[in-house]
C-alpha cells in the first residue's frame, strides 16, 4: 500500500519534507472522527482497531506523535487505548483543545483550574434547553471543564444546532465561556485555547520541521491555520481530512483546505501505516 499523492503543491512539498526529515516531523492527530469512528453515543467512541499498531509503528520513526482533541485528555487516552503501548512511550495527548496535557512518560494529566463559568453553565443548562424546547434526543455531555450539547440523536440534528446556537452562545457569554461548534454538537467551553494554539505550543521549543495534521471537524481548522502559517514561513506541512464514510458530508471548510482527503479513521490508519513503511524502508 502506497501513500496517495497530495492534490496540492504545498501538500506534495509537505509529504516530501516528511520523507526527507522524518526525525524532525511531528504527526498530530485529532481523535473523534479521525482515530475513532463517529458513533451516536460519545461514551461509546473507541479508536479503530489498528490505530495503536499504526501509531506504534510510526512513532519511533518520527520526531513526535501528538493527539490534539476536544475530549478530556484522559478520555482520549482511555477510548484510544493509548496508555502502555510499546512504541508510544513518548506520546502526548493535548485534551480540551490544549487546556490539558497528558504524557505517556508519566501517565499524568496537567491542567489549569476549572473555569468558574463551567459550574454556572452546568447549573443553568438543563432549564435553558427546556425553555428553548430543545428537540427530543438533545443530550448534554459533561466534560468537567466544558459542557457539550449534542444533537446527533435528534430527528434533525443540523436544525437543532441552528436553533440552539444563539441561546447557548448567550448563556456561555454570560459566564465567560464561548461556544465551539462541531459535528452535531455545540460545546460551551472556556476561551483562550484552540487546537492551533495547542499545536503551536507543542511545536515551540522543538527543532523546526515538517508537520502532518489530520482532523475531521470545525475545531481542527485552527490547527490547519497553524500548519498553513508554518508553510508560509517555509516549513513543510501536510493537511489531511478524515472524511465521513457514513453518508454524512465532510466538513466543507476542512475538506477544501486539505491536501489529502482520506476515508475516515480507516483511511487515516492506512496513511499512518504507509508512512511508517515508507520511512522505515528508507532508513
Ligand atoms: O477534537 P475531537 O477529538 O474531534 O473531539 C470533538 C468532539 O468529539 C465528540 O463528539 C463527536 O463525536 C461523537 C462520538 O463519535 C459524536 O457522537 C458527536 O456527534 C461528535 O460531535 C465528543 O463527544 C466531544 O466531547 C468532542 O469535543
Amino acid at each position: 500500500m502506497g501513500i496517495a499523492e497530495p492534490r496540492t503543491a504545498a501538500g506534495r512539498d509537505g509529504l516530501a519534507g516528511v520523507l526527507a526529515e522524518p526525525e524532525r516531523t511531528v504527526v498530530a492527530l485529532d481523535f473523534d472522527g479521525t482515530l475513532a469512528p463517529i458513533v451516536p453515543d460519545p461514551d461509546r467512541a473507541r479508536a479503530l482497531p489498528g490505530v495503536a499498531a499504526a501509531l506504534s509503528a510510526l512513532a519511533p520513526l518520527v520526531g513526535a506523535v501528538v493527539v490534539v482533541t476536544g475530549r478530556p485528555a484522559a478520555k482520549a487516552v482511555e477510548y484510544g487505548g493509548l496508555a502502555g503501548v510499546p512504541g508510544l512511550e513518548h506520546l502526548t495527548v493535548l485534551g480540551h483543545y490544549g487546556a490539558e496535557r497528558w504524557e505517556a512518560g508519566t501517565g499524568e494529566v496537567t491542567a489549569p483550574e476549572v473555569h468558574p463559568g463551567v459550574a454556572a453553565v452546568r447549573a443553568e443548562l438543563p432549564a435553558l434547553l427546556e425553555r428553548e424546547d430543545a428537540p427530543a434526543g438533545t443530550w448534554i455531555e459533561d466534560k468537567d471543564r466544558a459542557l457539550a450539547v449534542h444533537t446527533r440523536r435528534t430527528p434533525d440534528p443540523d436544525a437543532a444546532v441552528a436553533r440552539l446556537r444563539e441561546p447557548l452562545a448567550a448563556l456561555a457569554a454570560r459566564h465567560g465561556l464561548l461556544v465551539e461548534p462541531g459535528r452535531m454538537v455545540l460545546e460551551l467551553r472556556p476561551p483562550g485555547v484552540d487546537k492551533g494554539a495547542a499545536l503551536n505550543g507543542f511545536l515551540a521549543g522543538r527543532v523546526p520541521g515538517p508537520v502532518v495534521y489530520a482532523g475531521d471537524d470545525l475545531g481542527d481548522l485552527a490547527a490547519y491555520a497553524a500548519v498553513e502559517k508554518r508553510r508560509a514561513d517555509g516549513l513543510p506541512g501536510l493537511l489531511v481530512c478524515s472524511a465521513p464514510v457514513t453518508g454524512e458530508p465532510p466538513v466543507r471548510e476542512l475538506a477544501d483546505r486539505a491536501d489529502l482527503v482520506v476515508p475516515g479513521p480507516a483511511g487515516v490508519v492506512d496513511l499512518l501505516t504507509a508512512l511508517a513503511a515508507r520511512i522505515g524502508g528508507e532508513r
